[in-house]
């Protein structure tokens, strides 16, 4: 049955709900797992979404997304600023306050936001602000704006999310590496992975991470960034194998500064909706032995978001 969206929102048309009934996975995550990026999605009864967004969801609740931590063996989440709910943070600060502890927030604010709006942030749990430049979802903020914003949160110790296409970095390069923080890319600054591993283009994106000690990797969403499959449905033990060869790259350089979060609940899937457990079992495949998968989903994240903890 389709999902719904409550309020006075219609869902974008032909938009994918996120898969009911998730299998169990058969890799069994490390204790103190972290999903490292997923999101809330209103309801859109209680947290409206922007008049700004590119998009309308279904709904997707922290209750439904605690259920998912639980069923598929994480503990903790990083709930990241969806797009939909523009700079109002108030769906992703309820989740993360409701969570004891359990969840971190990276948010979107904007230049206006006041010292006492930004500590109210972090008294919720908000240790990041997200930057996105995928013109399908955002309407171009200033750089120097972001800028100001940056040197803001740093203050607060919080890092930079950055949301980009890797057709785009060379023009973003020198405004990446000005930024003041930890700066984690999503999804490995989305590669074309029709191209070769060791292609140009994703040797530029080695470069940045080598260059620049304080860039972090998500190798998340081989749903996004697959081509040729196979798809995370009917059991299918190695999912989305064009993707293994890049995400594994970046673990093995780079096995203390990467995260992975299953990116529930997967806005803007065109094509089909990942069975989440399926999603689990790719992490073997990119991280291979027990140490970079602790590293990966265990020891990384909590240096980042829970390092009172470490
Ligand atoms: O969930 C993601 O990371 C990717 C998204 C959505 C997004 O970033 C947002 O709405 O904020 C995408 O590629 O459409």
């Amino acid at each position: 049955m389709s999902k719904t969206t409550s309020g006075d929102f219609t869902k974008t048309a032909g938009w994918l709900d996120w898969y009911t009934g998730p299998s169990q996975p058969r890799f069994q995550l490390p204790a103190g797992a972290v999903d490292a990026h997923c999101h809330v999605f209103g309801p859109g009864a209680e947290f409206p979404y922007a008049p700004e967004r590119k998009y309308t969801p279904c709904d997707a609740s922290k209750a439904e997304l605690f259920a998912l931590r639980d069923h598929l063996g994480f503990a903790r989440n990083v709930i990241v600023q969806a797009t939909c709910h523009g700079a109002d943070n108030r769906a992703m600060v309820d989740a993360c306050r409701a969570s004891g502890n359990q969840a971190r927030g990276v948010a979107t604010v904007r230049r206006s936001i006041t010292d006492a709006q930004l500590q109210e942030l972090h008294d919720a749990g908000v240790r990041g602000v997200r930057f996105n430049f995928v013109k399908r979802l955002v309407d171009f903020t200033p750089k120097e704006e972001l800028m100001e914003i940056a040197g803001r949160i740093a203050k607060l110790g919080w890092h930079v999310v950055i949301y980009f296409e890797a057709v785009d970095l060379p023009e973003l390069w020198d405004f990446f590496t000005a930024l003041p923080t930890t700066v984690v890319v999503d999804h490995m600054g989305r590669p074309d992975v029709s191209q070769p591993v060791d292609g140009p283009e994703f040797a530029l994106f080695l470069q940045f991470m080598r260059q620049h000690p304080n860039v972090w990797s998500k190798v998340s969403c081989p749903e996004r960034l697959s081509v040729t499959g196979p798809k995370a449905l009917d059991g299918e033990p190695a999912a989305y194998r064009d993707v293994v060869p890049f995400a594994r790259r970046v673990v093995e350089e780079f096995p203390d500064r990467v995260l992975w979060g299953t990116d529930w609940p997967h806005p803007n899937l065109k094509d089909h909706m990942p069975d989440d457990g399926l999603l689990v079992d790719f992490i073997p495949h990119i991280a291979p032995t027990p140490e970079l998968q602790r590293k990966l989903l265990v020891d990384n994240p909590m240096r980042l978001y829970w390092p009172e903890e470490v």
